[in-house]
């Protein structure tokens, strides 16, 4: 589904704050693949995902998506098959619009809808698909987004990011600031939409046992490499010492990350 090959990316080239954040990375990203994506922080996560959606362009390298090379694509052409979710909930979804209007809106991209305003139909589908997510949204679908709380706002997004239709899902540490208990029912519905769904995913996070508990592989990031993937029985049975173990034995020095310290 995707195929990065040689990709470099260096900020600020040829000048005194040159930085090389991303060196030679190549990997394939199966159809059907839920990665999860680990790393210290400045590891190029981020950068990494900005390069996949056409955010940035790469120094050098290419980047193929379906066996099309979509290097040099602009990221709103790029936009149709790829679904993004940030961290912050507040960031996938407009507030002063109601809920079925914000719908509207994105699931246009996903079915190409002729018309501009809500017609009967559509209501009714909206919320149909909202009362999936069992928050009892489907009787607020008239109210402001910015009356939802957190949790519900990017269960909401993910939603309404799965209803566009993309080909592959990137998520961003899209749980990290909620909750533990909104985090793992977003964590839940993001299992269940990758799987009825049959998306092509990764996910950021800076949670191990996320990072161990979800999806069929791991990569783990450090200094702008990919240092670590593995899928299988073998991440089936990782844990997070094993997991700290081996970043110590490939990189010979101890994991820092104040986050999963937290996390784990
Ligand atoms: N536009 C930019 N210009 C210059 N440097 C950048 C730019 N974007 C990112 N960087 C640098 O690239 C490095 C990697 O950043 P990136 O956000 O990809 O890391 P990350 O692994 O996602 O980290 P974190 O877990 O802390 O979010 C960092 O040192 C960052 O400061």
């Amino acid at each position: 589904m995707i195929t990065l090959k040689c990709l470099t990316k260096t900020f600020n080239r040829d000048s005194a704050s040159e930085k090389q954040v991303i060196k030679s990375i190549d990997i394939h990203v199966n159809p059907g693949d839920f990665i999860t994506v680990i790393g210290s922080n400045g590891a190029g996560k981020t950068t990494l995902f900005n390069l996949i959606s056409g955010a940035i362009s790469p120094t050098s390298g290419s980047i193929l998506i379906r066996g099309n090379d979509v290097t040099t694509l602009p990221e709103y052409l790029r936009a149709k098959n790829i679904g993004r979710i940030f961290q912050d909930p507040l960031a996938g979804t407009a507030s002063n619009m109601t809920l079925e209007d914000n719908m509207m809106i994105t699931c246009k991209k996903g079915f190409k809808w002729p018309v501009i305003s809500l017609n009967k139909k559509m209501r009714q589908f909206f919320q149909k698909e909202v009362t999936c997510l069992d928050m009892g949204l489907e009787s607020r679908m008239k109210e402001n987004v910015s009356t939802l709380s957190g949790g519900q706002r990017q269960a909401l997004t993910l939603l309404m990011t799965v209803l566009s239709r993309p080909d592959i899902l990137l998520l961003d540490e899209h749980t990290a600031a909620l909750d533990p208990r909104n985090a793992t029912m977003v964590m839940a519905l993001t299992r269940r939409f990758i799987i009825e769904k049959k998306l092509t995913s990764l996910m950021i996070t800076h949670n191990m046992g996320h990072a161990i508990e979800f999806g069929n592989r791991l990569i783990m990031m450090d200094g702008g490499e990919i240092i670590i993937d593995v899928q299988g029985d073998t991440k089936k049975s990782l844990t997070i010492p094993k997991l700290i173990d081996m970043f110590g034995s490939i990189r010979n020095k101890t994991f820092e990350n104040d986050e999963v310290l937290l996390t784990t």
